[in-house]
């Protein structure tokens, strides 16, 4: 078959205490569509960050895909490649994860569905680095992983069916290596205890739909604090959902956006959050978004 049309979701990382192993995926998607074309790479990009994405050998659609080739033994074949984009690049949801989990599943049924999720799981995770934002944007739900000897070891909760996510996408980019890099190598036991015992009742609650423990389930210890400084209005933002109403207020993945998770309501928190980050001098794009519970589609 060619010409596969694959639809994969945003995700949002951490949700607080879980870095580096805990991620849901939203209902917004980006689209890669995927053909052969023997000899020649080429690569079209609408919507966002169309300017900026890489067109060549480092846009990482292809390079997923070009792993898949490697993968399973057949000679580098050349690719057209269309990415229609509704993912904000380098704000914290996951675009990165969605476009290298795009290109491995499109080649890989461009190929004759060769590898297993599992073993799509492994490599998305090795070529982002942390399985928080790939496990989610293939699986769907929320998911918590670990990578350890060889492959992804993962548990997917289907969220409550009544959570709602507001995000606040401020108007600049933050690189999740530029987040990374002001993180400290070392912490102290008091901080992993903090965030190991919060991110265990965070995955309580969601298997067991226990909304109401969010709030005291998403506080982070790890790398939120560290990142506020590069966030202007961060904790104004924060404060403002929770005076609002939100059950949960944290970044999502490595920031800038800020992810309020609701039991519906959205308006007073959405309008909440945006007056915060104004008056911090950022102006951000609200959007209201389900989990979603299908990962990626084959269309
Ligand atoms: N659709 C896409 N196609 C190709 N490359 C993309 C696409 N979307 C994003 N990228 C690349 O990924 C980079 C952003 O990745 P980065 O990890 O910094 O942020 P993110 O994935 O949006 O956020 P987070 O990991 O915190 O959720 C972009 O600058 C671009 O190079
Ligand atoms: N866990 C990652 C998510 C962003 O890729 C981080 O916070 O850096």
């Amino acid at each position: 078959m060619n010409n596969i049309r694959v639809l994969v979701p945003a995700t949002t990382a951490n949700m607080g205490p879980g870095f580096d192993c805990l991620g849901m995926a939203l209902g917004l998607y980006n689209e890669v569509h995927m053909a052969l074309s023997p000899g020649r790479l080429s690569i079209d990009v609408e919507g966002e960050g169309a300017a900026d994405i890489e067109k060549d050998d480092k846009n990482i659609v292809w390079q997923a895909a070009r792993r898949v080739f490697q993968e399973i033994g057949q000679a580098n074949p050349g690719l057209s490649i269309k990415l229609i984009n509704k993912i904000p690049t380098a704000r914290g949801l996951g675009s990165s994860a969605a476009a290298i989990v795009g290109g491995l599943v499109a080649a890989n049924r461009l190929t004759g569905d060769t590898l297993s999720r599992d073993r799509l799981l492994a490599l998305a995770t090795e070529l982002e680095g942390h399985p928080d934002n790939v496990a989610p944007a293939l699986l769907g739900g929320a998911v918590v992983s670990v990578m350890a000897e060889g492959k992804v070891h993962y548990l997917k909760i289907n969220p409550p069916e009544e959570l709602t996510a507001v995000v606040a996408v401020p108007d600049f980019p933050l690189s999740t290596q530029a987040a990374r890099a002001v993180l400290p190598a070392q912490v102290s036991l008091r901080d992993a205890v903090y965030n190991l015992s919060r991110t265990a009742l965070l995955v309580g609650a969601l298997c067991a739909k226990r909304l109401d423990l969010l709030y005291i389930a998403s506080q982070d210890a790890l790398h939120q604090p560290y990142r506020t400084p590069l966030i202007p209005g961060l904790n104004q933002v924060i404060q403002a959902a929770n005076g609002a109403g939100a059950l949960s207020v944290t970044l999502s993945g490595a920031g800038p956006t800020v992810i309020a998770l609701t039991d519906g309501k959205s308006k007073g928190i959405a309008d909440a959050m945006q007056k915060a980050f104004e008056q911090a001098g950022v102006s951000c794009r609200i959007s209201v978004l389900k989990p979603a519970v299908e990962g990626t589609k084959i269309l």
